[in-house]
């Protein structure tokens, strides 16, 4: 298929590309870099452009008869979106609105989403399942469920077929160590650690021990973004007109920040010191995904995301790129 991916340039999305290409799908990239990195594209065709240009993407999505999206582009700091919602409203709900737009215009009505854990909230039940309440308590999550409910209008008014992945924390890189994690600035927890081993932070701090867990720190359900982009491979596959595939991307794993900590230090013979902090506002105490639809939807399976081969595979980009994609 020819295939838009907007945010191709960042993280996740970047992983994607290149599991399209390789099973012969004809790639663009639509990106603003705002927080992307035109090296993470490698040999893609990359595009820069912004998700609010309804114009532009309607004449790009003609020109190259694009027949599907992947749209990983956004805005994905949870802290951020609480101090600063407009821009988050703005680029996630208005942007997402506007390619959707421009879809129409140009006659696309295939496309996956990445959604997040963050729909959810703090849920009482762990695993999450796709049928437990969606009560985002950040202005994040609620961008995001904003655009799962106009995905949902768009399918039944005008014959849009989407898939939303919900993933948990993606993580991880890819294989061969061309391409990885580069986020600035840096929030997430297994490229901080992994920054400690190579000298360029003194510690991680553990943001609280007094949760309502066995060892008192949270639990996480981290998922290699090498399993993430085959699941949107397959997920592209299944669209239907009309119809929306709602599904978490998950290992079904809960590690705690302690458990990680302990992996990483396993991984790079690395001591990587850490003190307690205080709690992140906002962080529930434990987020585990039961994907179980989305394997049997997708005929899917994770096959990285065992803790120790994510960090390997981190461990292996941050030691060969000890300064991202600069
Ligand atoms: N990383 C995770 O653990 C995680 C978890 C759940 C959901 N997600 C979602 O997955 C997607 C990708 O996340 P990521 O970690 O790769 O983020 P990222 O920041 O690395 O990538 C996002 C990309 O989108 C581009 N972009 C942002 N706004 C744009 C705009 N207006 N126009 C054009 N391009 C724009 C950025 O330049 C960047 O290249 C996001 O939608 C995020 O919300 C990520
Ligand atoms: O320096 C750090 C960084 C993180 N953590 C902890 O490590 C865990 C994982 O934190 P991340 O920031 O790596 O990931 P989150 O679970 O907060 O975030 C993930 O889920 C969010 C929604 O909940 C967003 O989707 C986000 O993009 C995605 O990575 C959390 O308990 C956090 O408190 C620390 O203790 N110290």
């Amino acid at each position: 298929m020819r295939i838009l991916v907007t945010g191709g340039a960042g993280y996740v999305g970047s992983h994607a590309v290149r599991h399209l290409r390789h099973a012969g799908h004809q790639v663009w990239i639509y990106d603003n870099l705002s927080c992307g990195h035109a090296a993470a594209a490698l040999d893609t065709p990359l595009i820069l452009g912004e998700l609010s240009d309804t114009q532009k993407l309607v004449d790009l999505l003609r020109s190259q008869q694009v027949e599907a999206v992947m749209h990983f582009a956004a805005f994905a700091l949870v802290g951020e979106s609480v101090t600063n919602p407009s821009k988050y409203y703005e680029n996630n709900v208005v942007g997402s609105l506007r390619l959707l737009q421009a879809m129409h215009g140009a006659d696309v009505r295939k496309i996956v989403f990445s959604s997040t854990t963050a729909t959810y909230g703090e849920p009482a039940k762990s695993p999450i399942a796709e049928t437990t309440l969606q009560q985002p308590i950040n202005p994040y999550g609620f961008s995001k469920l904003m655009v799962e409910q106009i995905l949902d209008d768009f399918a039944a008014a005008y014959g849009f077929g989407f898939a939303a992945l919900r993933y948990f924390n993606a993580s991880g890189a890819a294989a061969d160590g061309l391409i990885g994690e580069d986020h600035r600035p840096e929030s997430h927890l297994i490229p901080i650690v992994l920054q400690v081993a190579l000298g360029q932070r003194d510690r991680v701090t553990i943001f609280g021990d007094d949760y309502p867990t066995p060892d008192g720190t949270c639990i996480r359900d981290y998922i290699h973004v090498d399993d993430l982009a085959e699941a949107h491979l397959r997920a592209l596959d299944r669209l239907q007109p009309g119809k929306g595939l709602k599904l978490n991307l998950g290992s079904g794993t809960g590690y705690s920040v302690q458990q990680v900590i302990d992996v990483c230090r396993q991984v790079t013979g690395h001591p990587i010191p850490a003190m307690m902090g205080a709690r992140r506002a906002g962080d529930p105490p434990a987020l585990v995904a039961d994907s179980s639809l989305a394997q049997r939807t997708l005929d899917w399976q994770c096959r990285y995301s065992d803790l120790p081969t994510i960090v390997a595979s981190a461990w292996n980009w941050h030691q060969a790129h000890p300064r991202g994609y600069a």
